[in-house]
């Protein structure tokens, strides 16, 4: 038996009760690891979204997006730039509800307002807004002065006619749905993609098409053969434009929620796609004043989410298909996220968690809804202060390699753990989070499995208030230096003769850096 968990709680239970349980109460918890791997994410599997809501964006009365669209954000802000360049490379997506009401300046003396007017009695209650080519040129130059990757989402709803209808069932009137039907009119798109490879702007990753237009149906339903029609239009314009340039950005779409039925007459349809894309907030809505008991509790992990994951894992399996998932956009709770959970400690529950299933099941990229914007900004909207889950982020790209191992534990319900090989070394990493706010984790860790050292990273709320947009790693403050530099990330070292304890309601990223039993992870000579 290589690797333990004693709940604590459990054993003070039994201590105060030893005379009448001896020790039957001294419950073990023990975790495997299996040595081959069972998924693998891209090495980059870490990304961060930008969306394009402007100030006047509210939810709630509460209004948190501020300048932090692609449109207005200051890309030459220092903590940004620094924030963004600790991963290099960070997979940025560019989209949200509002890429499907973007329009694209063709030439430099046309007109070009890159303002979303509130209305709603307009589509998606915004006006339309444009991306002026000097803008798009800021932002092609800031993915590569920090080393990024981007994937840019394409306005799928241009040339096409919404059509608003009216539902009777049994002559009872139930509700409307609004559906967008006809031809994607692409030339916009187009131009877009062309003067994009006449400036060389090679570090574009992707093409993605529309936002949340088809799946389970939000706000406007596309079907899943136009949805296919359109991306096979878009894959057709792609290989032509980067016919001569070596390379081609992937293909991806539909970025939506998914749903069973829609996404697999989609991916049928679509055979030359190469990323399917899924968005989840399965904490809720913003709105909800429960979301600490979600998150503490894990009840997101729960059938609908389970199900969207597996669902789609089954669909992009089957031989034949081509597409790998990814999670396009996923922010916790939707509607902007929350102010005192999204932004705070305790919103790691879910973030590292999600991280993690994800990865198990074969998801390649993660895409956080927001970099900064919203509530659920890695970096603060406005001051850009990084949140606590932006660390978490950075430890788990640092940490993590692209190959999952499966863990099981027996005997718990309040501890989650994940473990990948280890993104340098030839050992492996593993994340705790104990979701338990009384006890302590303890694990003894097999040094003739898991080699004689170890390098913990702990994060732990200030205060020990899970609310706390202050995170600490190994007891110190994580802040930034007065210029806006981020702090190093050190571990503390540590013996694997001694238990490792991980604190109540806290993460820990373990690395192993070997000799470890896990063969899978070892890396040729050099890497
Ligand atoms: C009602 C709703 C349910 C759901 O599961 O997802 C979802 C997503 C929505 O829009 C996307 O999410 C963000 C958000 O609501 O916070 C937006 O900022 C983002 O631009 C959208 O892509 C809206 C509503 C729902």
């Amino acid at each position: 038996m290589g690797f333990q968990v004693w709940q604590k709680g459990l054993c003070v239970l039994c201590f105060s009760l030893i005379f009448i349980c001896g020790v039957i109460g001294e419950e073990t918890t023990i975790v495997k690891i299996e040595e081959n791997p069972v998924a693998q994410t891209d090495e980059n599997y870490v990304c961060a979204t930008l969306d394009l809501w402007p100030p006047t964006k509210c939810n709630y009365g509460n209004c948190p997006w501020g300048k932090s669209s692609f449109l207005n954000l200051d890309l030459n802000n220092n903590i940004i730039r620094n924030a963004v360049k600790e991963f290099a490379p960070l997979k940025l997506r560019f989209g949200g509800t509002l890429q499907d009401r973007l329009v694209y300046q063709t030439s430099r003396d046309e007109p070009c307002d890159s303002t979303f007017y509130n209305n709603t009695n307009l589509i998606l209650d915004f006006s339309h807004a444009c991306l002026s080519l000097d803008r798009w040129d800021e932002i092609n130059q800031f993915i590569l002065e920090t080393g990024s990757e981007a994937v840019f989402g394409l306005n799928a709803l241009r040339g096409k006619t919404v059509e608003i209808k009216g539902i009777i069932k049994d002559g009872q009137y139930l509700g409307e749905t609004t559906t967008a039907v006809g031809e994607w009119d692409y030339s916009n798109s187009k131009f877009l993609i062309e003067y994009s490879v006449k400036k060389g702007y090679k570090h574009i990753r992707g093409w993605t098409l529309g936002n949340e237009l088809g799946g389970r149906t939000l706000f406007i339903g596309v079907s899943p053969e136009d949805c296919a029609n359109d991306a096979k239009k878009l894959h057709e314009l792609v290989k032509e434009i980067y016919q001569d340039q070596g390379t081609m950005p992937l293909i991806i779409a539909p970025g939506a929620i998914f749903d069973l039925e829609w996404y697999t007459e989609f991916i049928d349809r679509s055979p030359e796609l190469h990323v399917a894309t899924h968005h989840m907030y399965n904490l809720g809505s913003g709105g909800d004043d429960a979301l600490k008991d979600v998150l503490l509790t894990a009840s997101f992990f729960d059938e609908e989410t389970k199900s969207m994951f597996e669902g789609l894992q089954k669909i992009v399996d089957r031989p034949g298909t081509k597409a790998v998932a990814w999670i396009g956009e996923a922010g916790g709770a939707f509607n902007s996220g929350q102010d005192g959970i999204s932004n705070t400690f305790i919103n790691g529950f879910w973030y590292l968690n999600m991280l993690g299933y994800s990865a198990l099941l074969d998801t390649k990229t993660f895409c956080r809804q927001t970099l900064t914007g919203g509530n659920y900004g890695l970096l603060q909207t406005g001051t850009y202060i990084p949140n606590p889950d932006y660390y978490s982020a950075l430890l788990w790209h640092r940490l993590m390699g692209s190959k999952v191992l499966k863990t099981e534990i027996v005997g718990t319900k309040n501890v989650y753990i994940y473990a990948h090989c280890a993104k340098k070394s030839n050992g492996i990493t593993i994340l705790v989070l104990n979701h338990d706010g009384e006890s302590s984790v303890k694990i003894s860790l097999d040094p003739s499995k898991y080699g004689s050292k170890r390098e913990e990273y702990h994060l732990t709320p200030v205060n020990n208030n899970l609310q706390s947009r202050l995170v600490k790693l190994n007891g110190e403050l994580l802040h930034l230096d007065p210029s806006g530099v981020i702090p190093a990330l050190n571990p503390v070292e540590k013996d694997n003769s001694k238990q490792l304890e991980v604190a109540p309601y806290s993460f820990m990223f373990v690395h192993l850096p070997g000799p470890t039993k896990f063969s899978a992870c070892e890396k040729p000579a050099g890497k």
